[in-house]
Parts: C-alpha cells; sequence; structure tokens
C-alpha cells in the first residue's frame, strides 16, 4: 500500500503538535507529513520531543512514529508563531492540500488525512475557503459530498455542511436529499462493510414538523425523498425528531445518523467521543479522513493537545483503503 499523506494544517494551530505527537509514540504509521520543515522542527523542540525529520521522496514507504517523521517540505512563506495567525500563510495551508491532492492523482499516497486549518484567517487573507470538505468536493468536481462523523458507536452525517443556519432550510431540497443518501448508503458498503446499511433520518423541525405545524420541510421535502429512496432498496428510517432518535434506544435500529444541519448532529456526536473520533469525507474519489477537532490555537506548543483524533483518522484512513482494495480483489 501507499503511505497516507498527512497536510499538517494551520501552522500556528496543532496541527503540527498532533503530528509530531505521533511521530514521537512507538507505535508506527505508513504515513508522509506534508508541512514546513523548520516551522515543525521547531514546535519539536519547543515540545520538547525528540524526532529524527526524512526527506520523503516518490516510491518511499513512508514513517510516523518510533520518533521517525517522513516529510514531504513545503515552507510557509511568513515565520511561524504558535498561537498567532498569519494571513500570509493562508496561501501555504492550500498549498499542502493541493500538493496532497497532486500526489494522489500520481498515485503517490493511498489516502488523504487532514490535520485543522483555520477557516478564518483564510477568507481574511482573501480566498473563499468554508472547509476542507467544499474544498475537496470542488477540486474532485463532483455535485456533492458528505460529511461524516464516526465514533466507537456512532456515526452521524450532514445534509448541509458549512453555511449560515439562515440558509440551511433553502438548501435542504429534495435531489440534494437523494443524493447525500446516496453516497452515504454506497461509502457505508463499500468502506465500512455494512451490507445493508439503515439510516436514520432526522426531520428539520422541532417534532420533525409536528405533522407540518412546526414547518413544512418534512411533508413537502424530506418524506418524499425518503420514499423514493426505499423504493431504491435503501433502508431509510424517518424523518425522526432529532431530540429523540439521538436517544440509546433509538439509534440502537440505525447503523448512521443523517443530520439535516452540522449543529443538529455534530455537538452529539462530539459529547460522545471528542478526541476519539474522525471526520470521513464520502463520495470523493479517493479516501479523506480527519480530525475531529479544530486548530486549538490556545493549545498550540503548548504540550496540551491531544493526539487520540489524528490517531483515530488514521486508522480509519487504513482501513478504508483496504476495504476499497479487498473491494477490487
Ligand atoms: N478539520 C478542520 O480543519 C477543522 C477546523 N476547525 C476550525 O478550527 C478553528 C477553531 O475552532 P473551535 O470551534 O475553537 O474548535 P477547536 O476544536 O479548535 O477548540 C475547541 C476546544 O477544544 C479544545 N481542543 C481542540 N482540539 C483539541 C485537542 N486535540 N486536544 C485537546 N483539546 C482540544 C480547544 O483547546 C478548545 O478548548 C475554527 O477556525 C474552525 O473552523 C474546526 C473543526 C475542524
Ligand atoms: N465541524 C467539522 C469541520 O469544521 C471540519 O470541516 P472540514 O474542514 O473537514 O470540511
Amino acid at each position: 500500500m501507499k503511505p497516507l499523506v498527512i497536510t499538517s494544517g494551520e501552522p500556528a494551530g496543532i496541527g503540527f503538535d498532533i503530528c509530531l505527537q505521533l511521530a514521537a509514540a512507538p507505535d508506527q504509521w505508513p504515513a508522509v507529513v506534508l508541512g514546513d520543515p523548520i516551522a515543525l522542527s521547531e514546535r519539536a523542540d519547543t515540545l520538547g520531543l525528540v524526532v529524527n525529520f526524512h526527506a520523503w521522496q516518490p516510491g518511499d514507504e513512508g514513517q510516523l512514529g518510533g520518533h521517525e517523521m517522513s516529510i514531504l517540505p513545503i515552507q510557509a512563506p511568513a515565520v511561524v508563531v504558535p498561537g498567532e495567525l498569519n494571513a500570509a500563510n493562508a496561501p501555504y495551508v492550500l498549498t499542502l492540500l493541493d500538493e496532497a491532492l497532486q500526489g494522489i492523482a500520481r498515485n503517490e499516497f493511498s489516502a488523504m488525512v487532514t490535520a485543522p486549518v483555520q477557516k478564518s484567517i483564510i477568507n481574511e487573507a482573501g480566498i473563499a475557503f468554508t472547509g476542507h470538505t467544499e474544498f475537496l468536493q470542488q477540486r474532485a468536481g463532483v455535485d456533492d459530498v458528505v460529511m461524516l462523523l464516526a465514533t466507537t458507536d456512532l456515526k452521524v452525517a450532514l445534509v448541509t455542511t458549512h453555511l449560515p443556519l439562515k440558509d440551511v432550510a433553502a438548501a435542504i431540497t429534495r435531489e440534494k436529499v437523494l443524493r447525500i443518501v446516496r453516497i452515504m448508503h454506497q461509502d457505508l458498503q463499500n468502506s465500512f462493510g455494512l451490507a445493508q446499511p439503515r439510516i436514520l433520518v432526522c426531520g428539520l423541525n422541532p417534532h420533525a414538523g409536528e405533522g407540518g405545524h412546526l414547518g413544512r420541510e418534512e411533508i413537502d421535502t424530506i418524506i418524499p425523498a425518503l420514499e423514493q429512496l426505499r423504493s431504491e432498496g435503501i433502508q431509510v428510517v424517518g424523518p425522526l425528531p432529532a431530540d429523540t432518535l439521538f436517544t440509546p434506544k433509538v439509534l440502537a435500529q440505525g447503523d448512521a445518523v443523517l443530520a439535516m444541519y452540522h449543529d443538529q448532529g455534530l455537538p452529539v456526536l462530539k459529547h460522545r467521543g471528542f478526541g476519539q473520533a474522525a471526520n470521513i469525507t464520502l463520495g470523493l474519489p479517493y479516501v479523506r479522513t480527519s480530525v475531529d477537532h479544530g486548530t486549538a490555537l490556545d493549545l498550540a506548543g503548548t504540550g496540551g493537545a491531544d493526539a487520540g483524533s489524528l490517531r483515530i483518522a488514521l486508522h480509519y484512513a487504513l482501513n478504508m483503503v483496504e476495504a476499497r482494495l479487498a473491494r477490487r480483489t
């Protein structure tokens, strides 16, 4: 298997810290870190971590762990200060993503794992950016991808991702629900080995609209979409009121949850497994996983960052690549 590529993300955040922590840990990953070599080395010194850096070349296996880090060096234009954002480094953050994509296109890497970026500073640098998910969707030229966060016993996917709450209802169309569920169904089969995934679908409104008295999106949009999906043989349950869907008895009846918007689904997931979850983009032509947290500027360079989610993201990426390879043989 080709190595995973890890984009180290916003250099002022904890992306470097968590990559270095895994490098200094005993378990070893076939992975290459993309990032600024000087800033990474300085961060290792700040954190008191002993890490040997090796310049990675195409064809090399790649190693992260056992005090070793394979690195594909990309220089940041401005000096990196932990915890201090600098818009001058925003293009570098996106260059990391584009370099990773090019390596995947050349078949040098088997999958992409991303450390967090600070969306605000990229926008402040004059580059419109809402998240990796949308960026990678656009770069791949596909109409839709699905953000799914997974922890040990809960998977939550979203119909809409990074958009203002006032725009959510209009973004949930019948066609959108159809496309998102079809992607989810297919990837739950192909990458998670679920032969007949059962998807629990949230309503948009309180009490799933209360029969139309608390909003009509369920009646006009979501129910017709779910009927169509059932006619295609996809197992969908709902729309269910989100507050009762996320109770143990209901969750036990499904394999994954589809929430209508970011803060309907992700607070529950993070309450359940923050630091032990991964963010996975379904529907891309390659595997991409990520951490469940942000840049945590308050922790950069302090030693207080937990690398648990990056470890989980690497696990998911390897398992998903293996599942896809197994399906091809
Ligand atoms: N995959 C990505 O690129 C993501 C990026 N973000 C971005 O990160 C920035 C900051 O977002 P926030 O909402 O403040 O979330 P955050 O996850 O950075 O921080 C929230 C709280 O969790 C703590 N925390 C986060 N990661 C931790 C870790 N690994 N170990 C220990 N504690 C940790 C932080 O110290 C803070 O108290 C925003 O620009 C946001 O868009 C947020 C989520 C994911
Ligand atoms: N809350 C998840 C998040 O913001 C991560 O988004 P992305 O950068 O992976 O699209």
